[in-house]
């Protein structure tokens, strides 16, 4: 046991073993390739400074809160640092790069492809780089677009994406053959959970075939549900869009009598955005998330709350992630088994199976008085937009990070950051972690504090 840490002594020491994840190498498989100096040393712009490079001693420790009264954990996990390094596996006029963008839209997708063009273009001097037409499918079902720094100067201002993505089409030997016939040996990745399931696929089989192509993914997700990383891009442009519907359902709901604003947003299965929009909000009233089992009936259920909070205010907004509440909506067996073409569950609308309970709870108990339900449904509208400026910068710098770690030999990772600092993450172990909401820490006290929602535990 450790002795418990002097609150005055402010010179407290303590060991930190660290256990460096381990980053996969093109020279794990071809240990014979040799490496080149950086052409960022004959930059015209800047000129490195020796600090500028980062080497495999640069690393970030994952956890950085600590007790110091309790016992010191066995060992840290520290990940290496993203950036240049002044040794680089490529030369530049050889390398051939594909970028593809797959799944859900997300704000910023245009940014990451428009930085990666640029920052292999004129950082690298890289001029073969390749955009691959709507998704996976479009590695093996249709001819690449050429990108050039000219044709994507703009890009970073209109959102969605410009090389089309799409859901499903994922032939694992049809996209590593047309990596290798295409001659590609820089493949980067942008998309989110399944993409990223997929891309740890593609490495492993570009692995086993030993081919000299580096393979890179920069995690997309509106939904935030990436772990590890601090946040997923665009995540916060969303939240700032939501706003928008927030304060309409608000402005629905305050002119009516016993007046209901019903806001469904983005979350299959993670209610970040729902969270966020809540707390920066705070018009409202009751906030329903997927890690958070809800009920409308009977004592703490949510009409219990509503109906106080009506005869309190004469209004109430009620915000709620797509994926809540789907166990209670009723379905067909054929729905139960519906898939969409990435094999994600088909969910069905929350927000109108809420809406119809609200209303028949109304009429049921409240004979003649009056009720209002507005439902707003701005799914699209939140993630079909430009990034804001932190989104912008926050892609742009992905986008490099991800640049700067392929051009070292670097493979098979993510480039994310954690606790505010860029690193290179194996793609194996993001791709199996998830970012839910935690139930109990202090943001969800908060949320519950500010809205005093019921808890939902039936005692
Ligand atoms: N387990 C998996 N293995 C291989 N590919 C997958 C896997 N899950 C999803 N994919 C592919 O990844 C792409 C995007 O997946 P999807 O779930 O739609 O979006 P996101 O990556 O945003 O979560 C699709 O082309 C899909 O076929
Ligand atoms: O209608 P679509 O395009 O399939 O997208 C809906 C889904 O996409 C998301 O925005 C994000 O999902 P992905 O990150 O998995 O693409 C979810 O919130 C939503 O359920
Ligand atoms: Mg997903």
């Amino acid at each position: 046991m450790n002795n418990p840490p002097n609150p005055h002594d402010n010179n407290l020491t303590i060991n930190i073993n660290i256990n460096l994840v381990h980053l996969p190498h093109l020279t794990n498989t071809l240990p014979n390739l040799q490496p080149q100096t950086t052409p960022l040393d004959h930059n015209h712009f800047y000129h490195p400074s020796n600090e500028f490079y980062l080497s495999e001693s640069d690393v970030i420790i994952r956890r950085t809160l600590f007790d110091l009264s309790g016992p010191s954990p066995s060992s840290h996990l520290a990940y290496h640092r993203a950036g240049p390094r002044n040794n680089i596996f490529y030369q530049p006029e050889n390398v051939r790069a594909a970028i593809v963008t797959c799944g859900g839209l997300c704000p910023g997708l245009n940014t990451v492809i428009r930085e990666l063009v640029v920052g292999l273009w004129e950082q690298y001097g890289v001029r073969e780089i390749f955009g691959i037409k709507a998704g996976y499918r479009g590695f093996y079902s249709g001819e690449p677009v050429r990108l050039d720094v000219k044709m994507v100067h703009n890009w970073h201002k209109r959102g969605g994406t410009v090389l089309e993505t799409s859901r499903g089409g994922f032939d694992l030997d049809k996209i590593v053959n047309a990596i290798e016939d295409r001659g590609y040996n820089q493949v980067y990745i942008i998309g989110g959970d399944g993409t990223l399931r997929g891309a740890v696929k593609i490495f492993n089989e570009i692995k086993r075939r030993k081919l000299y192509v580096g393979v890179a993914a920069i995690p997309k997700t509106v939904d935030n549900d990436v772990g590890i990383i601090d946040r997923s891009f665009g995540f916060q442009t969303a939240v700032e869009k939501a706003q928008q519907a927030i304060s309409a359902a608000h402005v629905e709901a305050e002119s009516a009598p016993n007046g209901i604003g019903l806001v469904k947003l983005m979350g299959r299965s993670t209610g970040h955005i729902a969270l966020y929009a809540t707390l920066s909000s705070r018009d409202v009233d009751c906030c329903l998330i997927p890690e958070n089992d809800f009920y409308l009936h009977g004592k703490g259920g949510l009409f219990e709350f509503l109906e106080d909070r009506l005869k309190q205010n004469g209004h109430a907004v009620v915000v709620v992630a797509e994926g809540a509440g789907q166990d209670m909506i009723p379905r067909t067996d054929e729905q139960k088994q519906e898939r969409d073409e990435s094999g994600n569950p088909v969910f069905l609308d929350v927000g109108v199976w809420l809406k119809s309970e609200l209303k028949s709870w109304w009429s049921k108990d409240h004979e003649g008085e009056l009720f209002t339900v507005k439902y707003i449904d701005p799914t699209y509208m939140i993630r079909a937009v430009t990034a804001n400026a932190t989104d912008n910068l926050y892609c742009t710098l992905l986008a490099h990070s991800a640049i700067h770690g392929v051009m070292a030999g670097y493979t098979g990772f993510v480039a994310g950051p954690i606790n505010g600092n860029y690193a290179y993450i194996p793609m194996e172990e993001i791709a199996v972690t998830k970012n839910q909401v935690d139930t109990k820490d202090h943001k969800w006290a908060w949320v519950r504090s500010v809205t005093t929602q019921p808890d939902f535990q039936r005692n």
